[in-house]
């Protein structure tokens, strides 16, 4: 099962920061979560993350055994990913024994989620593709042939749209209380003609005031 998952806040601990493990630090990275990473040595991709603001722990440590993890409270996700396999597979055990979400880098099958591969669309739009562990090699080849795709069919209007959604999402609440009213009106304005107008001129100040005035209508005519 595909989610999203919302990493903000969390503490996740990464054992192993070799070049695998780094590319997994780096997309943890702008994900608002607090990572502690455990490692004899560190890839030197990471050492221009290290001085940064993004809350990074980094321990240069060379472990045995895998109740390091209880050195740790709250840890939300572990990460086994040295080149040890036998360290990982101890990790793996660690960490479902205390009931912690896991990750192998190198054995899919006793992995709590896999990593997919992602098409961005303009920070808004994320689309995953996965084989769920039976070959990464087709699920970047079909990532490949997606992105080329993808510009005849997705592309500003959209994710201008998704703005304006955020936007009405926020306030509809405030205004109309019946949630098949609010979907109602959240749809409307995907078919407004004059909205879309205002949208392809990238006036969004106005299509926000002409939500908020239609808001504002939309309760008159409820009589209030
Ligand atoms: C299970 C999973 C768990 C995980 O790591 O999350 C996993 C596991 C493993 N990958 C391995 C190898 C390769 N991985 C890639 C590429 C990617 N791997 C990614 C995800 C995943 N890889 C998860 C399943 C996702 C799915 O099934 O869809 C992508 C999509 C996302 C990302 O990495 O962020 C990213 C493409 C990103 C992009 O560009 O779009 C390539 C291709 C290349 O490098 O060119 C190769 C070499 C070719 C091959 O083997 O297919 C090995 C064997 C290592 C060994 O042989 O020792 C394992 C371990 C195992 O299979 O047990
Ligand atoms: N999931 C995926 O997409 C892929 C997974 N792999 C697998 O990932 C694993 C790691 O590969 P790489 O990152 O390339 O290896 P690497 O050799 O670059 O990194 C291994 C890291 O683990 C650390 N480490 C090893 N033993 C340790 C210990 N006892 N204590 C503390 N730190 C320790 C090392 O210091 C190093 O930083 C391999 O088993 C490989 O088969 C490889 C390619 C893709």
């Amino acid at each position: 099962m595909i989610v999203d998952l919302n990493l903000k806040g969390r503490n996740i601990l990464v054992i192993g920061a070799g070049m695998e493990g780094a590319k997994r630090i780096k997309s943890l990275s702008n994900q608002d979560c607090k990572i502690i990473i455990v490692s004899e040595t560190v890839n030197e991709s990471l050492y221009e993350i290290e001085g940064k603001n993004t809350p990074i722990i980094i321990i240069r440590r060379k472990i045995e055994d895998p109740n390091i993890i209880d050195e740790f409270s709250d840890i939300f996700i572990v990460f086994a990913s040295t080149n040890d396999p036998f360290l990982n597979k101890k990790i793996i055990a660690r960490a479902k024994e205390k009931g912690i979400l896991s990750y192998s880098m190198d054995d899919a099958s006793s992995s709590d989620f896999f990593f997919t591969s992602i098409i961005n669309i303009d920070e808004t739009i994320q689309i995953a593709i996965s084989t769920s562990g039976k070959s990464p090699l087709m699920s970047k080849i079909i990532r490949d042939r997606i992105e080329n795709a993808i510009k005849n069919i997705i592309g500003k209007k959209d994710t201008d749209n998704i703005k304006i959604q955020e936007f009405a999402r926020e306030h509809v609440r405030n205004y109309i209380k019946n949630q098949h009213e609010r979907r109602m009106f959240l749809y409307s304005l995907v078919d407004d003609q004059e909205i879309q107008e205002l949208v392809a001129k990238n006036n969004m100040n106005k299509v926000k005031e002409r939500i908020i005035n239609t808001l504002d209508k939309w309760e008159d005519n409820k009589g209030r």
